[in-house]
């Protein structure tokens, strides 16, 4: 196996082309067996194989600098740069990462996990270099997706104005996640098909040379017609007009060719874009036909690509596209909106029963933030279906655009919490700090699937303003989905547990991690009160009143980043009413990234578990009982 004595990228530079095609094989099957055991990013991968292993063949890395956009597309270049033999671990806790990780590597120069940011920091690279003086080259492997991304058009704007010697490689596969969208995506298309352009040009100048001189007019025609033609036809002539050079498209995994290509465009003086053109999961049938349902799987079986899924209740996100496709079929104002993400966030039924109302922006959180603005300021309901971590990308839209205007947009804020596999750059932990801040918005989160569709119908009748909704990446506990969404009266907590040691008020998933505490410690004559917080804003202030009047000790628990969460709105609640003495212990998620992992690891690691409740509550000093 060729693949053993690859260790590091030198030891591709003395492979013959044909040994560089065996192991183009070799580490495709190497990615098919060890992700039909881990999951992850499977079809991205595949389709970057012969690309990453020229790549490597051709420049020096880390001396040249190559950038992944995204980074989920990186396990070629992990296992050529010698970290092969921890697949086993990938996304695991301590394990290999799912995306680039400088930690890990030398090879690893630029960290990401969310899209676009390549070019940037490629341009930042490129300009550290010129004034250090240096002359390495730096390389940005960006999808037709990520390079529709807000980002990418402002640095390719930048890079393209200043002739920054920069090499990008536009991997062009057609898809996003699910199949890519918008003018760019069009335009590269038509470019992909460029080809029979060509032909159809080459077949015009023979038919323009047949036709004999008469006279200047004839001729004048033709060459317009030729450069017009030549306009229309050239490819890449818009990368060209913003200051690149173009190169392509060509075959993505022919590897003389790409190795060829390659060392043309590192010729060449300024910005160079070299379009290449590749298949999703290449190599693998069922990844090829799919590539969308293979963007990420979990464990699947080889033979029968069938997908290992988990049994149980229906995912949070599954609740959520099924209930707004009820709620959108007895209100005509409700729009869907998602970033790139119709799958992701549970989306395609709702686009099959309303095609028009079900809006794909692409990899756009910013332009779908104010897009929906926009649709509320008309009237309309939107909902921005968005995960947690791709909200954060939006923010000064969400403050802007829609709170200072108190617009009522809806946000559906999905993978809130810890996410598992994808680690410290996906995690839904900062959303409750930077959306309770906002004036005007309302923060929700369900204790379990049921009390989601109440929230769901709370924000349809809400026409206040902004609220939002936030819910975990998990299934739901198993609630009744039967009954009729009612709404909630905004800014009431629930009490699910009497108790007068302590009261936890917990939001999301960590009322069932109360709960279990409070069974728990029942059995040793502890009674723990337990409180659905279910409005992170406005909080209860009349139940924050009560527990005051009652000195109970109180804990709080959230999913969430401590800095700035829910315990801190209830601490600075009882500073603002100049409540003290008051025993307020916040449990959420200190101030660090939580890396890679499951999220019963991940809890683990941060002591949101009904363990570590108990514990805090242990250490409370039991309180006289009050006189009845
Ligand atoms: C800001 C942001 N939004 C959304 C995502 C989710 N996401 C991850 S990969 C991807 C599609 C990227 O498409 P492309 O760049 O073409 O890469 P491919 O998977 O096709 O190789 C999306 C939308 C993200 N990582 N970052
Ligand atoms: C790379 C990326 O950002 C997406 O592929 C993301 O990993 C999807 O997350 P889910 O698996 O939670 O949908
Ligand atoms: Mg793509």
């Amino acid at each position: 196996m060729l693949l053993e004595q690859i260790n590091r990228p030198e030891d591709l530079k003395r492979l013959s082309l044909t040994e560089l095609e065996t192991l183009a094989g070799e580490i495709r099957q190497f990615l098919i067996e060890k992700l039909s055991v881990t999951g992850g990013h499977l079809s991205s991968n595949l389709g970057v194989v012969e690309l990453t292993i020229a790549l490597h063949t051709l420049f020096h890395s880390p001396y040249d600098k190559l950038l992944f956009d995204v980074g989920h597309q990186a396990y070629v270049h992990k296992i050529l740069t010698g970290r092969k033999d921890k697949f086993d671990t990938l996304r695991k806790y301590k394990g290999l990462c799912g995306f680039i990780k400088r930690s890990e590597s030398e090879h690893d120069v630029w960290e990401a996990g969310h899209s676009s940011t390549s070019l940037s920091a490629a341009m930042g690279m490129a300009m550290a270099r010129d004034l250090k003086g240096e002359h390495n080259k730096v390389v940005a492997i960006i999808g037709d997706g990520a390079i529709t991304g807000g980002m990418a058009l402002e640095a390719m704007n930048h890079i393209g104005h200043e002739k920054k010697n920069i090499m990008v490689i536009l991997n062009d596969n057609e898809m996003s996640i699910a199949p890519n969208v918008g003018a760019i995506h069009n335009y590269l298309s038509k470019i992909r098909s460029d080809r029979h352009y060509l032909k159809a040009k080459e077949e015009v100048e023979h038919l323009l040379k047949k036709i004999p001189a008469i006279g200047g007019t004839l001729a004048k025609t033709a060459e317009k017609l030729k450069d017009s033609l030549k306009y229309f036809v050239l490819n890449g002539v818009w990368f060209e007009e913003l200051g690149f050079t173009y190169i392509g498209p060509v075959d993505g995994h022919n590897l003389p060719v790409l190795l060829d290509t390659l060392k043309q465009a590192e010729k060449v003086n300024g910005p160079v874009l070299v379009h290449v053109v590749t298949t999703k999961g290449k190599g693998y049938t069922p990844a090829e036909q799919d590539s969308h349902s293979w963007h990420g799987p979990g464990p699947y079986k080889i033979e029968s690509g069938q997908v290992l899924k988990s049994v149980g209740p229906p995912m949070y996100t599954e609740v959520f596209g099924n209930t707004l496709i009820e709620l959108a079929e007895k209100d005509s104002r409700i729009v869907a909106v998602t970033p790139a993400m119709p799958g992701g966030s549970g989306l395609l039924k709702f686009a099959k029963h309303f095609p028009d109302r079900m809006i794909d922006v692409g990899i756009a959180e910013q332009h779908a933030a104010t897009l929906c603005a926009g649709l509320a300021s008309e009237g309309l309901k939107p909902v921005f279906a968005v995960y947690s971590t791709f909200l954060q990308r939006a923010y000064d839209q969400v403050v802007h655009d829609i709170c200072r205007p108190k617009l009522n947009v809806t946000f559906a804020i999905d993978r809130a919490g810890f996410v598992g596999p994808d680690g410290e750059t996906h995690q839904g932990v900062y959303d409750i700090s930077f959306m309770r801040t906002l004036p005007n918005m309302v923060l929700m989160m369900p204790k379990d699937e049921k009390e989601l569709r109440n929230m769901m119908q709370t924000a349809l009748e809400y026409e206040e303003g902004p609220i939002a909704y936030r819910y975990p990446r998990s299934s739901g506990t198993g609630s009744s989905l039967d009954e009729t969404p009612t709404a909630i009266p905004i800014g009431t907590w629930e009490t699910l547990r009497e108790g007068d040691y302590a009261a936890v008020l917990a939001a999301g998933p960590m009322v069932q991690v109360a709960e279990d505490a409070a069974e728990q410690l029942a059995k040793e004559g502890i009674h723990l009160r337990v409180v659905n917080a279910r409005f992170i804003k406005p909080l209860d202030e009349a139940y924050l009143l009560q527990l005051a009047s009652e000195s109970i000790p109180i804990i709080t628990m959230e999913e969430g980043a401590i800095q700035g969460g829910f315990g801190s709105a209830v601490m600075e609640f009882y500073a603002e009413k100049a409540i003290i003495g008051l025993h307020v212990h916040v449990m959420g998620i200190p101030d660090y990234f939580v890396e890679h992992g499951s999220v019963k690891e991940q809890r683990e690691e941060v002591g949101l578990t009904a363990l570590s409740l108990i514990a805090e509550v242990k250490k409370l000093v039991p309180r006289k009982r009050q006189r009845a």
